[in-house]
């Protein structure tokens, strides 16, 4: 046993050793693809949620360098501030505003449009990125599932009262963060805010299937309009999403250099706001700045109607 012993710490010490040594390459190949676009934003207005932090963050300063005026949906408006602030510090010129935006409530999603609409005249990308993740079974206001309320159903409210004010200011985006967990989920439509029994995981990819879903049907209803909406996954990021499980926290912290910077992960986002190539492309999920494999339950057109019609009656709305 001393002999099998001697052999895994060798073991350790080899594979610690070629990770040190192979660092650099790894570094790069984590950081997955830039976005190569040089398109200018000028004159736009962007729409960005949960902007506080993470990839929402970078997504606001990357698109801020590109001269767009960024509004920063936060649900903490001080957290906003602080990030509002280091993107001024690190672009003088950033037209970034915060504005106070709780997903988890449809009175402040109805509060935050009607003011929006009141007080902005344009809105050419909106990106729907705010998230939880692997939190304790928690409700929203309206008495939602944490996650396929903030995740879905939030966005899927916002996104409603938003739509006519996009599609005046076409041509116009939307982007969905969405992720690789969709493939793990599916739409519990016995059970949708999990009261039957409950999995933080499944919980959290549930509300991802669901983002690809909703991107993919409102993509088929916006034909014809030049609004056009993808999904996106951004890649495994170390950010605070991990912040309700310890694991997670811990296994990110470790593993950091293979995972991507909230900057990397903000590349795809980026991408499917400003690329040329995209100017058409709508329904699409892409990952790493290139088209991306969709699971079958998220290629069901089926299921996303069901779902649409399902969002539609848990938010008492008619959007046809
Ligand atoms: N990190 C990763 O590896 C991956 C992330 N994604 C997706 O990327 C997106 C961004 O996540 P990431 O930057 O990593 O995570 P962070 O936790 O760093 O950021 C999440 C953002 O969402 C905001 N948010 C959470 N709840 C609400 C709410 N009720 N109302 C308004 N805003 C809210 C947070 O605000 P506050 O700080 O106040 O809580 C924060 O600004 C998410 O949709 C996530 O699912 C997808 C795949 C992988
Ligand atoms: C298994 C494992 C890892 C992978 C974790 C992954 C792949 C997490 C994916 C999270 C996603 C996709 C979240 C958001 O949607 C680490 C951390 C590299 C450490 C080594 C063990």
């Amino acid at each position: 046993s001393t002999m099998i012993l001697l052999l895994i710490i060798a073991g350790i010490g080899v594979v610690t050793l070629l990770v040190v040594l192979f660092a650099p390459h790894i570094r790069r190949y984590a950081a997955g693809r830039k976005c190569k676009s040089t398109a200018r934003l000028d004159g736009k207005t962007v729409l960005i949620t949960g902007a506080n932090t993470g990839i929402g963050k970078e997504t606001a300063l990357d698109l801020a360098m590109r001269g767009a005026q960024v509004i920063m949906a936060c649900r903490d408006v001080e957290k906003g501030e602080e990030a509002a602030a280091s993107i001024r510090a690190a672009y003088s010129k950033a037209q970034v505003e915060v504005r106070e935006l709780d997903l988890a409530d449809s009175c402040s999603i109805r509060a935050f449009a009607q003011k929006f609409l009141r007080e902005v005249d344009r809105l050419h990308i909106l990106i729907n990125n705010a998230g939880v993740m692997m939190c304790p079974y928690m409700k929203t206001i309206d008495g939602f599932e944490m996650h396929i309320g903030v995740n879905h159903l939030g966005h899927f409210l916002l996104t409603y009262l938003l739509i006519g004010l996009l599609k005046r200011s076409a041509p116009a985006r939307i982007v969905v963060v969405s992720s690789l967990a969709h493939n793990f989920g599916w739409i519990r439509f016995h059970d949708l805010h999990s009261q039957g029994s409950y999995n933080s995981g499944l919980a959290y990819c549930q509300s991802k299937l669901a983002n690809v879903l909703f991107a993919r049907e409102l993509s088929r209803r916006l034909k014809g309009t030049n609004v056009t909406v993808n999904s996106v996954h951004p890649g495994t990021v170390n950010s605070d999403l991990t912040r309700h499980s310890t694991l997670m926290m811990i296994l990110f912290t470790v593993f950091s250099t293979f995972l991507k910077t909230p900057k990397e992960g903000a590349q795809t986002s980026v991408y499917c706001a400003v690329a040329e190539e995209l100017q058409s492309v709508s329904g699409q999920h892409f990952s790493d700045c290139t088209p991306a494999f969709v699971a079958p339950q998220g290629r069901s057109v089926e299921t996303a109607r069901r779902l649409w019609d399902a969002s539609c009656e848990q938010l008492g709305l008619e959007w046809d």
